[in-house]
This record gives C-alpha cells, structure tokens and sequence, in this order.
C-alpha cells in the first residue's frame, strides 16, 4: 500500500476533473490556449484525463527536452486513433506510424528518396514555374488594384507544386478536379480535428461519432483519396517511363515496390505507397502555406518590419530584371527574412501541440512518473510565450534571434517548428525551401497594402484549432507593383 501511495505521489499535477469526461471540458475551442493557461497555474508539467485517455502535457524548454532528448526513445511511438488508422491504411505511413522496425525502414527509405537535399533541388523548377504563373496572376490583380486572397494563394501554390513533384501532373487534371482537390484536403483537416468521441471513450465513443455523420465524413474522404491515388498509380504503370525526364515520386516509390525494397519484416506495398502519399500530400501542402499566411499577416501589422526585410530582399537580389525569380539559392543570403520566419513560427507554430505521442515505458520528466500508453503533447504555442525564455514574448520583433544561436532544427527547445528527436519532420528542410522561396519572391516583386478602408489593427490574430493550426479567416492583402525595382 506505501508503494502505491507513492506512486501516486509522483504523478504530475492535475487539473481537478469531472467523472467520466474528466478534464476535455477545460480544452475549450483552442486546446494549445487553454492548456498553456493551465500550465500557469499547474506547471510545466501536467496530467489530464481526457475521458478515458490520460495525457501529459510539457510546456517549457526544460521539460520538453528532457521528453524529447533525454526519453525519446521511451516515448516516441503514436496513439491508436481511428480516424488516423483509416487515413493511412492501418498506420502504414510515416506521422501515424507506432515506433517499431517498420516505420525505421519506412522513414528512413523516405528521407532518402524522398525529402532529400537532391530532390528538393530536384523540384526546383517546377516550383520556379508555379512561381512565374502566381506572380503573373498577382500582376494582374495589382493593375486592377484588387485584393489577392493570400491563404488561397498559398494553398493553392502548395498544391500545384506538390502535384507536380509527386504525381507528375497537376491537381487540375486528375478525378480530383479543380476546387475538389483543395475541397477534399480541407474537408480531410476538418475531420482530422473534428472531436471524435471514439478517440477518448473507447468501446462506446464510436456511437456518438456515427451519430454526428463523423464516420461518413471521414470514410467519405479515404474514399475519395483512395480513387485518387489508384489513378494516379495506374497513369504511372501505363506510361512508358522513358517518355519522362524525370521521376516523380510514384515513380519512385513504384521502382522500390518492383524492387521489393524491404521494411523491417516485410516489403514496401501498395497500400504503403498510399499511405505515404498522404503523408506527402497532407504535410506538404497545409504546413507551408500557414506559416507564409501567418509571416505576411504579421509583417503587414508590424509595416516597420515589412520594411526592413523588403529592402534586404531588394538590396541583396539587385534591380536588374523586374520579372526575374529570386533563386532558392539566392535566399541563403537573406538573414533578416530567416529570422522572419523563426519569429513567425515562434508565436504561430503550425502544429502548436506537436504530433500527439505514446508513451512506450515508464520515464521521469522534472521526478514525475509518466506511465506507459500515456499520450504526451509538447506545447509549443506555449513555450513560444514564456516570459521565462522570452522578453516581450507578445511583441513581433526578429531582430531578437540577431545575435543568437537559436535555431528552428531540432535542437534549440525554445524553438520547435518541426518537433525534435526520432519523430522530427523528415521533410524540415523541404519545407523551409518552400517558406523561404515563396515569402522571398512576394516581397521582391510587390508591396503589399490592406484593402480600402482597412487598418493594421483590424488584421485579426485568430488561430483555427487542430494537429495543425492556421489563421482563421483569410488574408486578404492588395498587391502593389513595386516602383523599388
Ligand atoms: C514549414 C513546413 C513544415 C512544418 C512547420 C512541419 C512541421 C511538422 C511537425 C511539427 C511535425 C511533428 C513532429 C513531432 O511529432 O515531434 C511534423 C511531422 C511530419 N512532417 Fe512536417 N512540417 C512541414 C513540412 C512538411 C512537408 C513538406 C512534408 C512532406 C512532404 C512533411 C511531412 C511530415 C511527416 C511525414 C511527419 C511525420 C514524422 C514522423 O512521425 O516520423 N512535413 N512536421
């Protein structure tokens, strides 16, 4: 009986909850913002029940290291939950994997062959490409003096351009056509983050879900991802592979299915292929098109800014041809506009709880036991407002990463864009090339104003909740030909 007391002793502190439901009342409509108003009266670290889930959340630098460093191996597997299953044919993707020899072999084929150095240099052009036809259209809309929907823009760019790499042609043609595709990606983030009862009340939670149409919902999409995939696959089998320069990635992961590249006890398939794709198409499409909304809603209220980073994009690239793009290379030297973008995500993480983790064996973070099949969530949104870490924490202000170490890798865990340890992002670099590509050429070739009538203060900060988390209503900005160049 000691033992036990003591066990229970050296859990984390909880918030007091209500039988059955326990603590899921507090999580509100903005989970990462209640949980960090928690964490200031509870600490750093925290157990909640979510109905019959039990979940720690860590939400400073100290204790995310020591989660995500120090016991990655004890903790780096993923939840069982149904809508993921589905989505990814039974976990055999990458994000909603368990931690075991399979998903190594799988990550590992990915980062390879996938989201290498070579194939996001590879994919250059087209993204040069997509980039002439956004800035042609933006010209246009700047002549006529009309706002240009920037969330859609960017959505919109994400798409074509990871259509174009994976699949090797664009969205438009496909079964998926037009305003289906982005339709059928946003309705999938939708149901992702729909509250879904079976997820925290096993064996009875499946009722409420089939009674709110979530079910269909979601078989709905898998449904429709699944034709699209088989359609892609079979335009990939029938064309003779020597008509294409260059490989795509079906054509890629197709080559390793014929070669029957292995997975730690069993080989690479097609529901494998699937899977992946949706990883490819989920993760690559919505992560970058937030942070580039998030980065030009906030250099749009903070215009002294907007102004510093123009002219380092403007001095650096020259003046010499107005209708140039500015080269994925060309960006490295633009250090203002990279602390930009670390400040955007510091206070707009894309998915400000991370990815959801699964406790594999019992660990100690700050002496506290966390005990195995415990889900754990690092919250990022959090610690990128502690006053602890941060001076003004509220204010936008990049020049606070001038003279700093801090990068958005991995390894700083004041700053964790794209996670750390195994479950990192495989495709970190991917994504950073397209933040910084797209924000690069934006703001070399136009200024950018509020629609008539509006002012800096009228842009609203509010956040979209979810494994990802956006800006709610959309960013409307007029585009204005720069007289600069
Ligand atoms: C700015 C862009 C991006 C951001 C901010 C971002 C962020 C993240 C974050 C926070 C995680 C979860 C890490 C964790 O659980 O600790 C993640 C995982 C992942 N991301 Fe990204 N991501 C981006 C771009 C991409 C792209 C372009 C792709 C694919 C083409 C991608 C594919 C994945 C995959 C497959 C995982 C799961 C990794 C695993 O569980 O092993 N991401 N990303």
């Amino acid at each position: 009986a000691v033992k036990h007391t003591k066990r229970w002793l050296r859990q984390p502190p909880s918030p007091p909850g209500l039988p059955i439901i326990g603590n899921l009342h507090q999580l509100g409509e903005l989970p990462h913002q209640s949980l960090w108003r928690l964490s200031k009266k509870y600490g750093p670290v925290m157990l909640l029940k979510l109905g019959r889930v039990s979940t720690v959340v860590v939400s400073s630098p100290q204790t995310a290291k020591q989660v995500l460093r120090d016991h990655d191996l004890h903790c780096c597997s993923r939840p069982s939950v149904e809508a993921t299953r589905k989505f990814s044919y039974n976990y055999l993707d990458i994000a909603f994997s368990p931690y075991d020899d399979y998903w190594k072999e799988k990550r590992k084929l990915c980062v390879r062959e996938l989201f290498s150095t070579k194939r996001v240099n590879s994919i250059q052009p087209i993204k040069e490409m997509e980039m002439k036809k956004l800035i042609d259209s933006i010209t246009e809309s700047a002549f006529e003096k009309t706002p240009v929907n920037l969330s859609e823009r960017f959505i919109s760019l994400n798409a074509n351009v990871v259509c174009k790499a994976s699949f090797g042609v664009s969205f438009q043609g496909t079964v998926l056509n037009n305003e289906k595709f982005l339709d059928l990606v946003h309705e999938t983030f939708e149901v992702l983050k729909s509250f879904s009862a079976s997820e925290f009340f096993p064996y009875i939670g499946w009722i409420f879900d089939w009674f709110t149409g979530l079910h269909e919902r979601r078989d709905r999409c898998v449904r429709d991802f699944d034709a699209f995939y088989e359609q892609m696959i079979d335009l990939h089998l029938q064309k003779n592979r020597e008509e294409r320069s260059e490989d795509d990635f079906v054509d890629l992961l197709l080559r390793l299915e014929k070669e029957e590249a292995v997975l730690g006890y069993g080989k690479l398939t097609r529901n494998h292929i699937k899977a992946i794709l949706m990883n490819v198409l989920l993760g690559g499409i919505n992560s970058s098109a937030i942070t580039m909304t998030w980065a030009m809603s906030e250099l749009t209220r903070n215009p002294r800014v907007m102004k510093k980073v123009q002219s380092e994009i403007r001095d650096q690239i020259g003046k010499k041809n107005k209708t140039r793009i500015v080269s994925l290379d060309e960006t490295d030297q633009l250090k203002y506009l990279k602390m930009v973008i670390k400040e955007t995500w510091r206070l707009h993480p894309v998915s400000p709880l991370l990815v959801p983790r699964e406790v594999i064996s019992e660990f100690k973070v700050n002496g506290y036991t966390i005990q195995p099949k415990t889900r754990v969530h690092v919250n990022t949104w959090a610690i990128g407002r502690d006053p602890e870490v941060w001076k003004d924490p509220e204010e936008f202000l990049p020049e606070r990463f001038m003279d700093c170490d801090i990068d958005a890798k991995g390894q700083h865990f004041e700053l964790l864009p794209f996670g750390s340890g195994r479950r990192i992002c495989p495709a970190m670099y991917m994504g950073t090339a397209t933040v910084d590509f797209g924000l690069a050429n934006l703001l070399y070739h136009f200024d950018w104003k509020l629609p008539e009538g509006l002012d800096v203060e009228d842009i609203d900060m509010d956040e979209t909740s979810g494994l990802t988390s956006h800006k709610k209503h959309d960013l409307l900005l007029v585009p204005v030909k720069s007289l600069a160049l």
